[in-house]
């Protein structure tokens, strides 16, 4: 069963920090991305270490390899464990992101079917078996997969065997949590734990789904 991971979208550090205290006793790992940085700076990664759980940089990195790399290479030297790219840049690209996050101790995951209605344009069925399939031939430590899509998270599986599955979707998407937690190895949970009225009690119900 998966580790529950918060998505934690808000935007400001007084925000961040509030409901990262209330989640954190539920959590495995808090992903932050542009929202958040962009509105408190990639420092936030600072007190939000305090909590003692893993972070994970969603910056859906997608650029040259060596763009890849200088942005790999700032996300773990501000102190977070994992970052997530995306894979449709190619192969040499997310190496770049692998060979940055194996330098440093952390992990990299390959964003390859995305959650939303849009992604069914371009980012899912074939294309996105090809990038499951380049992010297990370039040494990634797993992929991102829809929760809203549990069918394809089985299909993707099969691709990646072991390798991890972070998925997001749950909840506000309308993922359902017990459909999606036997398929995965991280569930990501943003708006239904951020926005509760008790963030506390929103996480420690999804984490009944955890391991
Ligand atoms: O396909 C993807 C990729 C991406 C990701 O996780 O990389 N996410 C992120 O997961 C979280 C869901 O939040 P909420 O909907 O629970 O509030 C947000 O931070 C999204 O940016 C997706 O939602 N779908």
């Amino acid at each position: 069963m998966p580790d529950l991971i918060l998505a934690l979208d808000v935007l400001s550090r007084s925000e961040a920090l509030r409901v990262a205290d209330a989640a954190a006793p539920h959590l495995d790992a808090i992903k932050i991305g542009y929202p958040l940085v962009l509105a408190a700076g990639l420092d936030i990664a600072g007190p939000l270490s305090g909590f003692g759980i893993p972070l994970i940089a969603d910056f859906k990195v997608a650029d040259i390899p060596n763009t890849n790399r200088l942005i790999a290479e700032q996300v773990f030297a501000a102190g977070f464990s994992a970052i997530i790219c995306q894979g449709f840049c190619g192969s040499d690209s997310v190496a770049a992101c692998v060979e940055a996050a194996d330098d440093a101790g952390g992990e990299c995951y390959v964003v390859t079917e995305m959650s939303h209605p849009g992604a069914l344009e371009f980012l899912s069925g074939k294309n996105a078996e090809l990038l499951a399939q380049m992010a297990v031939d370039v040494g990634a430590h797993g992929i991102i997969a829809p929760a809203t899509r549990p069918e394809r998270v089985q299909t993707l599986r099969a691709i990646i065997g072991e390798k991890k599955i972070l998925s997001p979707g749950v909840g506000a998407q309308g993922g359902d949590p017990a459909v999606i937690a036997p398929l995965i190895d991280g569930m990501i949970v943003g708006r239904a734990i951020y926005t509760a009225e008790n963030p506390a009690k929103a996480a420690r119900a999804y984490a009944e789904f955890r391991r």
